[in-house]
C-alpha cells in the first residue's frame, strides 16, 4: 500500500499531523483545511467500530474499506471489551472514550473519529499516550448548532415551549405568555468561533446588537459581521441575551457562576447550545430563581440524559431540549462523510482532514521534509544502538543546520522521528507524531533541538541533521566526539537520506538495509578484504567509504549491507587484524 506522499518508510509508523491551532482543542482558523498524514494499515480490512448513530452516507463510506460493526447503547464493559478487536471507533457525543477503552485496546485501536465538534467526551490525554490519534468533524454541523441556537433564543423570548404545551393541556393563556422582543436588544456570544459567528451573523440579520467575547477571535473576522469584541466583563455585564458557544475546558468549565451571575443585568436571558459544563447548573437555578436570570434556554446538560426531575429541565422559566444542536438531516449526513473520511483516510495512511491531538505540519512542508524524516529517524535509531547496553539514554541533542530562517523550517516531525529512532529500537513501545514526546518524556530522554543557521542558499531546507547522546559509553569508541557524546550526523544526497559522519570520521553511506562501521589503521586493501568476506556468505553490500582522520592513521569504513550477515561473518571481520573495533547496525 502506498501513501500519496509514498512514504514507504512510514508504513509501519503512524504519523500524524495538523494545525497548532487544532490543538489542543479548539480551532481558530475554522475555513482552512487542516491536513494531516496518518498510518498505513496492514494487510486486510480493518475493523472500525461506529457506537452511536451515523448518517447512512458515512456507514455506506465506511463499509467500502472496512469491516463496520455498528453497535449502540454498549455498557462500558461491552465497549472495553469489543475496542480490542477494533482499529477505529466513531462516536457523537454519547460515548465516554475514556482511559479504559484505550486500555483495554491493547495498541490496536489507531484512530477515535468524534462525529461532531466537542471533543471533551474523549480523554485525549490517554488517547495521546496510547499513540491514537483522535479526529473530529468540526464543520459539518455548525450550521445547525448555530440555528438551533436561534430557535431557541426565538423561542426562549417568546414562551414558544410553554405556551404550546399550555395550548395542548387544553389552557388559552395569552397574557401570561407575553414575550420580549429581539430588535435592538443586545446579544453577547462568548466563544465567536464556528458557531458563535454563525449566530452573530443571524442575530445580526434579527437586528439585534451583537457583541462578542473570544481572547483568539480574529478582530477583522467581527468588524466583517458587524460585530464588536469585548472584554468577558462587558460581554455579560451589558448584554441582554447572552448565548455560549465555548468548548468545555477546564478553563470555560462553570464559567459561569454564583459569581459571574452577580454581575449580569437583572433579567438576562440565557442561551447554551455548546457544553452544559460551562454552566454551574446549580447557580443558575438559584439566579433564576432570584430573577437575575430571566430565562434560559438549554440544549445540553452536564449529566446527559440528566437526571429525571432535573429542576432546571422542569424550570417553567427553562426551555430545554435533548442535545438537539446537530440534529438535522443535513448536518447528520454531513457529519458522517467527513468523519468517515477522516477516519478511513486515518487507517488508509492518506492525507486526511482534521486532527485533535498533533500538531500540524501542512502538506507542502511534508513534501519537501520527506526524505529528512526518513533521515532523522534513521539517525535515531543509528545513534541508539551505538550506546554500549545499560547506559541509559537521557539527553539527546538534535542539531538541525539549514540557511533557512528558523521561522521557515518546522522541526516538530523530524523531532518526533528522531524519538521514534532512539527509543523504538530499545521498548516495544509504538511511538508516532502523536505520542513521541509523551513517551520520551516518560522514559526520562531529554529532548533538545538546535538550530545552526548556514550561509548560503535556502533552497534545500536542511543542509545536515546531527544527533549526539550525551552521558553514555559507546559500543563504537569511534563514535564518539571530542567532548565524549556519541555523535552521527546524516545528509540528504540527490534525495537519499545518508551518512556523513560518526564521531569525527566523515564517512558517506546511504541510509538503507544496515551497516557496519569498522575502525582500523588506514591501510590499502581494506575495502577489497572486509567486501570479499561479505561476497562470500552472498551478503550484498549496497554501500561502502572510508573516512580516515589522516593518511596512514585510523579510518572508519562505512559498510551498507542489504541483509543481516550471520555471526560468522561478522566475527570473520571481526578477525581482521587491521580490524581495531567494528559494530554491526540496523537501520
Ligand atoms: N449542541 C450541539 O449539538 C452542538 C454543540 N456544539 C458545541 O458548540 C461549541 C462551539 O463549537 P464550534 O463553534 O464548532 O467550536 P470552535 O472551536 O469553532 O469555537 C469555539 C470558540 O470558543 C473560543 N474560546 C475558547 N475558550 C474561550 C474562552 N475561555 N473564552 C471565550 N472564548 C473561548 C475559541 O477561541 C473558539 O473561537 C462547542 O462546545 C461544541 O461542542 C457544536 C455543535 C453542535
Ligand atoms: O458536535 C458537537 O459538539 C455536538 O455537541 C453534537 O453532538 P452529537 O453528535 O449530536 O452527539
Amino acid at each position: 500500500m502506498s501513501t500519496p506522499l509514498g512514504l514507504s518508510s512510514l508504513f509501519s509508523s503512524r504519523l500524524y499531523t495538523t494545525t497548532p491551532s487544532a490543538f489542543p482543542i479548539h480551532r481558530k482558523e475554522f475555513n482552512r483545511r487542516r491536513i494531516i498524514l496518518v498510518t498505513a494499515g496492514g494487510g486486510g480490512k480493518p475493523t472500525i467500530l461506529v457506537a452511536e448513530k451515523l448518517g447512512q452516507a458515512g456507514i455506506d463510506l465506511l463499509k467500502k474499506h472496512a469491516n463496520v460493526d455498528c453497535s449502540y447503547d454498549l455498557s462500558v464493559e461491552e465497549l472495553c471489551t469489543k475496542i480490542s478487536l477494533c482499529d477505529a471507533l466513531i462516536v457523537r457525543s454519547g460515548t465516554k472514550v475514556g482511559r479504559d477503552v484505550f486500555e483495554s485496546s491493547r495498541g490496536r485501536l489507531k484512530v477515535v473519529g468524534r462525529a461532531g465538534v466537542g471533543i471533551d467526551n474523549v480523554d485525549l490525554a490517554a488517547a495521546t499516550e496510547y499513540g491514537c490519534l483522535v479526529v473530529n468533524a468540526p464543520t459539518a454541523n455548525t450550521v445547525a448548532a448555530a440555528e438551533h441556537g436561534i430557535a431557541l433564543l426565538t423561542a426562549m423570548a417568546r414562551n414558544v415551549a410553554q405556551a404550546d404545551a399550555s395550548i395542548k393541556a387544553g389552557k388559552w393563556m395569552r397574557s401570561k405568555y407575553v414575550g420580549v422582543s429581539l430588535v435592538g436588544k443586545t446579544l453577547a456570544v462568548l466563544g465567536f468561533g464556528k458557531v458563535g459567528s454563525e449566530v452573530a451573523r443571524r442575530a445580526r440579520g434579527l437586528g439585534m446588537h451583537v457583541i462578542t467575547h473570544d481572547p483568539y477571535a480574529p478582530a477583522d473576522r467581527a468588524r466583517a459581521i458587524g460585530v464588536e469584541l469585548v472584554s468577558f466583563e462587558v460581554a455579560i455585564s451589558t448584554a441582554d441575551f447572552i448565548s455560549l458557544h465555548l468548548p468545555l475546558t477546564a478553563a470555560t468549565s462553570k464559567m459561569l457562576n454564583d459569581e459571574t451571575f452577580a454581575r449580569m443585568k437583572r433579567g438576562v436571558r440565557i442561551v447554551n447550545v455548546a457544553r452544559g459544563g460551562v454552566i454551574d447548573e446549580e447557580a443558575l437555578l438559584r439566579a433564576l430563581d432570584s430573577g437575575i436570570v430571566a430565562q434560559a434556554a438549554l440544549d445540553v446538560f452536564t449529566v446527559e440524559p440528566p437526571v429525571k426531575d432535573n429542576k432546571l429541565v422542569l424550570h417553567e422559566s427553562v426551555t430545554a431540549t435533548p442535545h438537539l444542536g446537530a440534529s438535522t438531516m443535513e448536518a447528520q449526513e454531513g457529519v458522517a462523510v467527513e468523519i468517515a473520511e477522516a477516519v478511513v483516510g486515518a487507517l488508509r495512511g492518506e492525507l486526511a482532514a482534521t486532527a485533535v491531538n498533533a500538531p500540524m505540519v501542512p502538506p507542502e512542508v511534508l513534501r519537501e521534509l520527506k526524505p529528512y524524516v526518513v533521515l532523522a529517524e534513521k539517525l535515531g535509531r543509528l545513534a541508539v544502538q551505538l550506546v554500549t547496553g545499560g547506559s541509559g539514554v537521557d539527553a539527546v541533542k538534535v542539531t538541525y543546520a539549514s540557511s533557512r530562517s528558523p521561522d521557515d523550517l518546522d522541526t516538530r516531525l523530524l523531532r518526533a522521528m528522531v524519538i521514534k529512532g532512539l527509543i523504538e529500537p530499545i521498548s516495544s513501545v509504538f511511538i508516532n507524531l502523536v505520542n513521541s514526546d509523551y513517551v520520551a518524556k516518560q522514559r526520562g530522554v531529554k529532548i533538545s533541538e538546535e538550530r545552526m543557521v548556514l550561509d548560503g542558499s535556502p533552497e534545500d531546507p536542511i543542509e545536515y541533521i546531527t544527533v549526539r547522546i550525551a552521558n553514555v559509553e559507546s559500543r563504537f569508541a569511534s563514535a564518539l566526539s571530542e567532548s565524549g557524546e556519541i555523535k552521527v550526523e546524516g545528509r540528504v544526497k540527490q534525495g537519499v537520506p545518508s551518512l556523513t559522519k560518526v564521531g569525527l570520521f566523515g564517512v558517506d553511506v546511504s541510509l538503507e538495509g544496515s551497516v557496519i562501521l569498522c575502525r582500523q589503521v588506514d591501510q590499502p586493501g581494506m575495502i577489497g578484504k572486509v567486501g570479499s568476506i561479505l561476497g562470500d556468505e552472498n551478503v550484498n553490500v549496497s554501500f561502502m567509504s572510508v573516512g580516515r582522520i589522516a593518511p596512514g592513521k585510523q579510518a572508519v569504513m562505512a559498510i551498507g549491507v542489504d541483509e543481516q550477515p550471520s555471526k560468522e561473518t561478522l566475527k570473520k571481520i571481526g578477525d581482521i587484524s587491521a580490524i581495531e573495533e567494528f559494530v554491526f547496525l540496523k537501520l
